[in-house]
């Protein structure tokens, strides 16, 4: 198989400090890795930025992927961008965002749309979320890079269950601001958690595909742990012509290093 393989080391080499992460990922064989907002700020210090950059370039690895500031993760949130008390927070971590993106030659950035909030209504988040996307969209379209929108489980208020789901707000995005540069971030794991048809999506829109991200289930562990028919789904990829990256987004059940074996 010709597919590239990027880590996630927000998920994987959590053994390590952040900072040694990109390092390991290089000694484990790859030259890609992707992150989750890795600060715990929308708008960090200029020396948590260059440290951050630093590592990733003294590692000698490519930085794919970069999810936008999504709230307090472990405390269950899951993005800002549909969350109207907190747009503006989404809006100052743009040009941040990019512009780590600048310096390391990233080309994907994923915008997570957030929880249902009690503070505002279902279609002023939405209205919200067009507009935060189409503003990320064209910043990030300064740098020929893509936003991505992704479904995702296990965030029991997160709106965006199934592909079908992030496709029509890609499609009123695009609508409304014309932006080429959205697209969606399959992640074959939150997908068929979620109950979506995964080989259906693949073969009805591998085009809307910006970006795809694996782990297994049940447990989100490696491929080949669980029950998903992963490796015959990325030959389908690999056969629809999908040429991007596949993010290893999984929880090793070993030790990171030990949890690559399944590749073919
Ligand atoms: O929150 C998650 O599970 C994600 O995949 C974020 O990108």
């Amino acid at each position: 198989m010709m597919l590239r393989y990027t880590v996630n080391c927000s998920i994987l080499f959590t053994e390590l400090p952040l900072l040694e992460r990109p390092a390991a990922v290089r000694r484990a064989g790859f030259d890609a890795v992707e992150f989750w907002w890795p600060f715990a700020e929308a708008v960090p210090a200029d020396a948590e930025i260059d440290a951050f950059v630093r590592a990733i370039d003294d590692a000698g690895v490519q930085l794919t992927g970069l999810n936008f500031f999504a709230g307090d993760m472990p405390g269950g949130d899951r993005g800002l961008v549909s969350w109207p008390k907190r747009s503006g927070e989404f809006r100052d971590n743009l040009d941040v965002t990019v512009g780590i993106g600048e310096r390391l030659g990233c080309g994907a950035f994923n915008a997570l749309y957030g929880n249902r909030v009690d503070s505002a209504q279902p279609a002023e988040q939405d209205e919200v979320a067009v507009e935060n996307l189409g503003l990320a969209a064209q910043a990030a379209g300064r740098i020929g890079s893509v936003v991505l929108v992704e479904p995702v489980s296990g965030a029991e208020r997160y709106p965006l269950l199934t592909a079908a789901d992030a496709l029509a707000v890609i499609d009123r995005v695009q609508a409304a601001y014309d932006v080429p540069n959205v697209g969606l971030l399959a992640d074959l794991y939150h997908l068929a958690v979620n109950g979506d048809d995964v080989d259906r999506v693949i073969a009805q829109h591998i085009d809307r595909i910006a970006h795809v991200q694996i782990a297994d289930a049940p447990g989100r562990h490696e491929p080949g742990t669980g029950t998903l028919p992963l490796q015959a789904q990325l030959s389908a990829l690999e056969a629809g012509g999908y040429t991007g990256f596949i993010g290893l987004e999984y929880k090793p059940s070993t030790t990171s290093v030990d949890s690559f074996d399944w590749r073919i």
